[in-house]
């Protein structure tokens, strides 16, 4: 078992060597390229929705909390929809948006704020842990490999060391070593009795939103921790161990390369699908087309006759016509849930749902 010293950052070492350097140019370069093209997409909600579905779904899989497109979209259009998994899935997503939009507004980071992330995750009010207790077992084997530090007085000071660290850039490391840093950080306080993971994703991204490398929080690394789950929990326990940074930070910083590389292509594909749509309306049912019904239709990827009647100021009994045209020409399909009729955007569910299979 590892003793629970865990040092106060920054790291007493130089973490940008010659291999990080060039891994870096070219994270950096897949990131602008994303930040890029996502700047330009005319409705950015639409994207965003997309992509924070698929990311909530991801990370949640590595806590074993597994749900369907299908399951997501009957907990997210029905408060009292019963599915546990699914519903733990739109908590995380929630946590995501209120983040953000805190960062966004405030532009820092603070420990209030990482607190409230993880109790809109776990729905519990535990806060910062005061017990003894907690460890942290190998996945297969369950032998323990280390004990996070357990008082809360070294808990808040690590918490407050990392807060400081997050905000300020005294010591002009790139921003993207930095998160690799912030992350094994957070992980190693492990500061909550549970969520630690969900929650030092969720920090991942709001960290480049901080540093302005994205304005949209779209880049996640939780895909490519499910494909690299062994050698994710294995350089982290490594840099304890054996001090290997080096491994640690360039396996971020690839993570960052091939996910930013992804997340491209699934913006692309949204974008595309947004359009082709847009045209296909507009010839098909011209008297339904709008600019903003199309939009309303892509916000999520269903909808209900209440967001058509209010997104376009028109009667109810207009809104459902609309909806029900659009459903007679293949565009949506819709299902009865509770006392509710849904409408899938089928071709918006079908992308979404591809990239996150
Ligand atoms: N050896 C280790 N050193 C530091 N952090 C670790 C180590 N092993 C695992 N972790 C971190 O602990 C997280 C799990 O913590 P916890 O169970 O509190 O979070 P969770 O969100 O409930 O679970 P998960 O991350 O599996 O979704 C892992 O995601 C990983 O980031």
């Amino acid at each position: 078992m590892q003793d629970s010293t865990l040092k106060l950052l920054p790291p007493d070492i130089d973490l940008e060597t010659k291999r990080v350097l060039k891994q870096l140019a070219r994270s950096h370069r897949a990131l602008a390229e994303l930040k890029g093209f996502a700047d330009t997409m005319p409705n950015k909600n639409i994207l965003l929705n997309a992509v924070t579905i698929n990311e909530a779904k991801d990370s949640s899989e590595i806590e074993n909390i597994i749900t369907t497109h299908d399951e997501l979209f009957k907990a997210m259009s029905q408060s009292n929809y019963n599915n546990p998994a699914a519903k733990e899935v739109v908590n995380y997503r929630m946590a995501l948006w209120k983040g953000y939009e805190f960062v966004k507004a405030k532009r820092v980071m603070t420990i209030n704020m990482i607190v409230e992330i993880q109790q809109d995750i776990e729905k519990n009010r535990a806060g910062i842990r005061k017990l003894p207790g907690t460890v942290l077992q190998n996945q297969t084997t369950g032998e323990v490999v280390y004990t996070p530090p357990s008082g809360e007085r070294e808990i808040l000071e690590l918490m407050s060391n990392l807060e400081q660290y997050l905000n300020d850039d005294y010591d002009a490391v790139d921003p993207l070593v930095k998160l690799a840093v912030i992350h094994y950080q957070f992980e190693s306080i492990h500061p909550f009795y549970d969520g630690n993971g969900r929650t030092g994703r969720i920090i991942n991204v709001l960290y480049l939103v901080l540093k302005e490398l994205l304005d949209s929080p779209i880049l996640y690394l939780s895909k490519y921790i499910i494909r690299n789950k062994t050698a994710y929990y294995q350089l982290l326990q490594e840099v304890r161990t054996k001090e290997g940074w080096e491994a640690w930070v360039l396996f971020i910083l690839d993570g960052i390369e091939q996910t930013a590389e992804e997340t491209l292509l699934l913006v692309k594909r949204i974008n595309a699908v947004v359009d082709k749509t847009a045209e296909d309306i507009k010839e098909a049912l011209p008297r339904v087309y709008s600019k903003e019904l199309v939009e309303l239709l892509f916000y999520e990827f269903y909808t209900k006759t209440a967001y058509i009647e209010t997104g376009l100021s028109v009667s109810r009994k207009t809104a459902a016509g609309y909806l029900a045209v659009l459903e007679d020409a293949g565009f949506l399909t819709s299902q009865k849930i509770g006392k509710e009729r849904i409408y899938l955007n089928k071709r918006l569910f079908g992308v979404v749902q591809e990239a996150g299979s």
